[in-house]
């Protein structure tokens, strides 16, 4: 028995040593970097004095055991000591160099044990105290100011860990998120339930991330709990197991009534997405609502039924969950006043002070107990968004898209893109599909291609197979001989469709080095008087219909790639601007080398093609 004492705590000292060296190398090879946040010269004073105070009084009581203890006991003691000073120095090393997607599973643990077990002994000496006869005071109150001490500095260093780590793994669950919505292929996004996309990035992270900030006290009540457990086992068996057998039923019950709560949560995220659509709607169609009152009433009634739902939906869960909550409040009475009613029959053995203690320790366990219970309903909720997260990124990334946002090479100023054979069909289930193709077509730099035809003749989808937001069904696309996937093409192409959204930042764009060609295009499209622009942002975008596509032209001016679309650009344009753009801007592109693809309804200009393309029912007439 001896031997293990002696080999456990050096066992310690020896895997602290190796994850130290571990830590040190990272700090050599950089993975490791110096934090610099928090790391002001209070906060190190802060830090070096709580260390002091702890190691000191750690010391001070391990010296009022040392005279009574025998040599075997003096090594563990020993041993000990030097293991805690040593977990010191790596918990100092890994909070002053931290690494990327840092996760101290490890680390964590332990000083959610040595917290807990700090805040549990604290309880244990102050019942041994009173238990005790007369001069406590001075024998045990250093056992029980090292408690406090280990609970405190314990806690502290575990929730700053802790806290640190979960927002952590929330934002790169977010990151993720946005990057998998970025890479998607664009029939994905588009073909998406409106609403979800705000539901997940908004909704579900967070719930994630709260739940996540409540772990924090989970870990530390958990090993309160098991040390408490643990003391009223040593202080009357029959005690324990009947309370063990009663927390573990109370535990039962709760988790079988979040089961059919469950179902209710899920529902209520359904109406998330719902929720989301509607706001969609209250803002995009505002204008339409406030000019007609009855439309107005019917969508409040119809928003009012949605957000009603939710709230029934929510409020019977949580009723649910109250009310086994309450059940585990009297339970938990009524393992006191069984032990202290029933239990001096039953066990006629039983002291009165065994009894007293087994109340005390059992009173203090009980608000750690209800704590976990009532996170439950938490981890389940943050269970079901963690799950609609995975489910989220894995329906938009089914067909595949791009890898990563790094821009592909677009130095080809020549480009020759070639549709062979492409189609492009929308599903639209029992109602038939509308199918664009087979294509068979080139499109050249230096060339002003006018595609034409009817409404719903397919210009948009061709114009959307061409720029790659679709990959084609059948048939493919090369650019300059190679193949080439939808999600590359867009690294040709700067496009201005009909109902392009204007950012009000020039993302993409190295503004500093095109800022006086801004101006004199600003001064062009008579927009000068109406926006600036600085450091690579629009003054303003509130601008009339005709003026945004004229800032949005400027955009795809100054985005210079080598093809350029535009989808019934002039539509909203007066005459001047009308005539302009294509007896100047486009002629002006051509002699520029640039591939100019436009879908007009304009037959006035039609003369000043190069080709023309006219599509009747989605196939080239
Ligand atoms: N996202 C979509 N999902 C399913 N079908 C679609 C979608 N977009 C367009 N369609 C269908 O494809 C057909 C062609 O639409 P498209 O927008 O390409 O026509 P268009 O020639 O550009 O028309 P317009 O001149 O009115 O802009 C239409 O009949 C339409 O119903």
């Amino acid at each position: 028995m001896s031997a293990l004492w002696i080999a456990l705590p050096a066992l310690a000292i020896v895997g602290t040593i190796i994850n130290i060296i571990w830590v040190l190398r990272g700090v050599r090879r950089k993975t490791r970097v110096r934090e610099k946040k928090g790391s002001t010269a209070a906060a190190a004073a802060v830090q070096a004095i709580f260390a002091t105070v702890f190691y000191g009084w750690l010391g001070y009581c391990m010296t009022r055991l040392w005279d009574d203890a025998a040599v075997t006991e003096k090594i563990v003691l020993g041993e000990a000591y030097a293991a805690f000073v040593l977990f010191g120095v790596y918990l100092w090393l890994t909070s002053a160099y931290s690494k990327k997607k840092d996760r101290p599973y490890g680390t964590m643990l332990l000083l959610s044990i040595a917290s807990g077990f700090g805040n549990a002994s604290m309880i244990f000496v102050v019942n041994a105290a009173i238990a005790g006869n007369g001069n406590f005071s001075t024998e045990l109150l250093p056992y029980f100011v090292l408690g406090m001490l280990a609970f405190v500095c314990g806690q502290k260093l575990l929730r700053s860990r802790l806290i640190r780590m979960t927002n952590g793994i929330v934002y790169d669950k977010r990151m993720e998120v946005l990057s998998v919505v970025l890479n998607a292929p664009y029939a994905n996004v588009e073909a998406m339930e409106r609403g979800k996309i705000e539901a997940c990035l908004n909704n579900d992270t967070e719930t994630v991330s709260s739940f996540a900030n409540r772990m924090v006290s989970v870990g530390t009540w958990s090993v309160t709990i098991i040390a408490g457990f643990t003391y009223l086992a040593v202080l009357s068996l029959p005690g324990f197991l009947f309370s063990l057998a009663v927390v573990i039923a109370a535990s039962g019950a709760f988790f079988g009534i979040l089961r059919s709560a469950n179902r209710l949560w899920e529902q209520t995220r359904d109406i998330q997405n719902v929720f989301f659509k509607f706001i969609h709607d209250l803002i995009y169609g505002f204008k339409e609502l406030y000019l007609n009152r009855r439309k107005a009433f019917d969508f409040r009634d119809d928003m009012e039924q949605s957000c009603a739902s939710y709230r029934d939906k929510r409020s019977q869960a949580e009723v649910k969950v109250a009310n086994v909550v309450v059940i585990g409040d009297l339970l938990f009475a009524s393992v006191i006043g069984t032990v202290v009613f029933a239990f001096p029959h039953l066990l006629p053995g039983i002291g009165n002070g065994e009894l007293r203690s087994f109340v005390f320790v059992f009173l203090y366990m009980a608000g750690p107990l209800t704590s976990i219970l009532n996170t439950l309903p938490d981890l389940f909720q943050a269970r079901i968004s963690w799950r609609r997260i995975r489910k989220f990124t894995e329906e938009l990334s089914e067909l595949g898209g791009r890898t990563d946002l790094e821009p592909g090479s677009k130095e080809a100023a020549e480009v020759m893109l070639r549709l062979e054979q492409a189609v492009y069909e929308y599903s639209r289930g029992s109602e038939g599909s509308f199918s664009v193709g087979p294509i068979d077509y080139e499109f050249r730099s230096g060339e002003l291609v006018f595609v034409i035809g009817g409404n719903g003749s397919g210009k948009s989808t061709l114009a959307k197979l061409v720029t790659g937001l679709y990959e084609p069904n059948a048939g493919r696309i090369t650019l300059n001989g190679e193949p080439i996937g939808a999600g590359a093409i867009g690294d040709y192409v700067s496009t201005i469709f009909s109902d392009a959204y204007l950012f009000d930042r020039l993302y993409g764009i190295d503004f500093e080095a095109k800022a006086e060609e801004a101006r004199h295009y600003l001064q062009v499209l008579g927009l000068h008087d109406k926006v600036a622009i600085e450091g690579g942002r629009f003054s303003t975008t509130r601008l009339s219909t005709g003026q945004r596509k004229r800032l949005a032209l400027l955009v795809s001016y100054l985005d210079d790639k080598p093809i350029c679309l535009f989808d019934e650009w002039a539509a909203d344009q007066d005459p001047e601007y009308r005539e302009y753009f294509y007896t100047a801007l486009l002629p002006e592109l051509r002699s520029k080398g640039k591939c100019v693809i436009v879908i007009t309804h304009d037959d006035r200009y039609f003369g000043m093609a190069d080709k023309l393309i006219k599509l009747e029912m989605g196939k080239i007439a």
